[in-house]
This record gives structure tokens, sequence and C-alpha cells, in this order.
């Protein structure tokens, strides 16, 4: 087996009274995409940051490729694209991706690379005047046009349109293919479900769960539907099989949790009529991965 792209063992990061990071270990395989989730403030950038040798950790051992984070060698063969900035305001933005492809032996075509990410337009833009979405596209650009072994990419279609996100998920499916390992945080589940061959859940600088997301969400299923909200919910839960299960969340939309078949199905619908209520939508699906990040992590903001 190859080794790991990233690995890290115990890993410690403070500020001052707060431990951001605290005591995490974590492999990200070569050759895959690795997704790290977790809620505002759960030590997500920390730890990416540390691996990409821009913060120092206070404990444990983190291996980049093999290598110490920061290591020269890495310059090469690492891509990063930070969560904000790294390109200075002033300069245009195919002047800095044709200068960083410099930087490497064999870089990807510049125009080719902003034609495909949509910027070929903005390229005599300087990098303050672009929209927040086309900067992170740039940034983006930035961390591949060098045909790096391993990426980084922290928050990478945070505050891009549809047809951007969209357009972000191929390159990172391509970059896949063609062996690349990834490591990404993201904030969207159906972008982790989509992307990741394996997702890590951290909370409060631990990992509270990791697997593939089919591993993570399970063979369950559940139905859910959609009616006026208020239903008597103990009321169809005496109609139900005994271990069912039933909750509304958010206003208006219910799961039902339990053995899954026509026997719970004819139930919900025979109550549903026998109160009078219209069901809107009515679907059986397995839990996502949106149910199980709010399970682990809870509903209280950070
Ligand atoms: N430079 C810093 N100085 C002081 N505290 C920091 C610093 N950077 C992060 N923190 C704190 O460390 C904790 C973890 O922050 P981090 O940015 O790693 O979280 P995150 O999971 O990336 O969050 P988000 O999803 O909001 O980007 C937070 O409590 C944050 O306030």
């Amino acid at each position: 087996m190859d080794s790991p792209a990233v690995e890290i063992v115990d890993l410690v990061k403070r500020y001052g009274r707060t431990t951001a990071v605290d005591g995490l270990t974590l492999t990200a395989a070569a050759g895959e995409v690795t997704a790290i989730l977790g809620p505002n403030g759960a030590g997500k950038t920390s730890t990416i940051e540390i691996c990409e040798g821009f913060r120092k950790p206070d404990g444990g051992t983190v291996r980049v490729l093999g290598l110490d984070p920061g290591h020269r060698d890495l310059r090469a063969k690492v891509g990063i694209m930070l969560q904000a900035g790294g390109v200075w305001p002033a300069t245009r933005a195919g002047e800095w991706l044709r200068t960083t492809a410099r930087f490497y032996a064999s870089p990807l075509d510049p125009d080719a690379l902003l034609e495909r990410l949509g910027l070929t337009a903005h390229a005599r833009t300087p990098y303050r005047r672009l929209s927040g979405g086309q900067q992170q596209r740039l940034s983006l650009a930035g961390a591949v046009i060098g045909r790096p072994e391993l990426v980084f990419l922290d928050e990478p279609t945070a505050g891009l349109d549809p047809q951007a996100r969209h357009a972000c998920w191929d390159l990172v499916g391509e970059l896949r293919a063609c062996g690349v390992s990834v490591v990404l945080t993201t904030h969207f589940m159906d972008e982790a479900e989509r992307l990741a061959d394996h997702v890590v859940i951290i909370d409060r600088g631990v990992i509270v769960a990791e697997g593939s997301p089919a591993a993570l969400t399970g063979a369950e299923r559940q139905l859910r539907f959609s009616a006026r909200p208020g239903l008597n919910l103990d009321e169809l839960l005496r109609a139900l099989p005994d271990g069912s299960a039933a909750k509304e969340s958010p206003a208006g939309h219910y799961i039902v949790e339990g053995v899954v078949g026509p026997e719970l199905l004819a139930t919900v619908t025979a109550w549903c009529a026998a109160e009078g209520v219209t069901i809107n939508d009515f679907g059986v699906e397995r839990r996502t991965l949106e149910d199980v990040f709010l399970e682990l992590t809870g509903r209280e903001l950070r």
C-alpha cells in the first residue's frame, strides 16, 4: 500500500487558553479525497494550516508525503488553497497565475485553467477587484497549477455560485482520477458525500466519527414526509409498530424511523388520511451525512 499522503498523530494546537486541536489522530490515504467536517471553530483550519506548514503545533507529529510540514521538498509537490487571501491585492489575476506557474517544472497551462474556471474575462482584473467567488476560483487555480501530488483545499466552494461549485467538483474529481491526494474542509455535507472517499468529522479539536460517506450514513432507511406543522406525533407513534420513532425537524418535515417496510408506510398514510392531513413529499431514504453530522455535533450555534 502507498504510504499515506498525510499522517497526523496526537496533534495539539493551543492559542492562549483555547485548545483548538486536542490530540487529533488522522490519516489521509494517498490518491483519495479526504474531507474534514466540523462546526465553526472545531479546529479544521488549524489542523490543515499545520499540515501546510503555516502554523506550528504544540504537540504531536505531522507528516506530509512522509516529510515534516513546510519542508522545502514539499513546495513542488503540494498545492494549497487558503480559506482567504494569499494573493497580493494589486496583482492581476492572469499575471498572478502565470507567475505562480513559473515556480513549477511542469505546470498546467494558466490560460486554459483560467478558461476552465471561468476567469478568462477577468484575467486583467486586479485581485482586489475580483468578486469573492472569483477570488476563490483563482485561489483554486493556484493550488492545482503545479500538478501537485497532494492538494489542501480549505472550504474550496464557500461563496461560489452553483456553476462554479460544479466546476470545482469536476476539478476535484479529475485530480482524484489522476491519483492526486486531496484533503479538503467543507461545511457542505452534500459536497463531502459527493467528493470524499473518507470523511472525518471533528468537534472541539477531536475526531467524533470517520469513515466513508456510506459507512457513516449506514444502511438504515427512514421515512420522510412533509405536511402541515404540529402533527400529534405521540398519536402517530401509538399507531406505529413497536420500536418506531418519529420526529418533526424542521417544522412541517417529519422523519419516521424503525423497520421501514410496507406495514409502517401503510400505517403512516392511513393515519394521515384519518386525520385529514395532506402529505406533500413522501419518500424512503437513507440518513444523510447532515443527519449524522447534526446528531454528533448537536444543534447549538458555535
Ligand atoms: N490565530 C488564532 N488566535 C487565537 N485563536 C484562534 C486562532 N485561530 C483559531 N483560533 C481559535 O481556535 C479554534 C479553532 O479555530 P479554527 O479556525 O481551526 O476552526 P475551524 O474548524 O476552521 O472553524 P471555521 O469552520 O469557522 O473555519 C477557535 O476557537 C478559534 O477561535
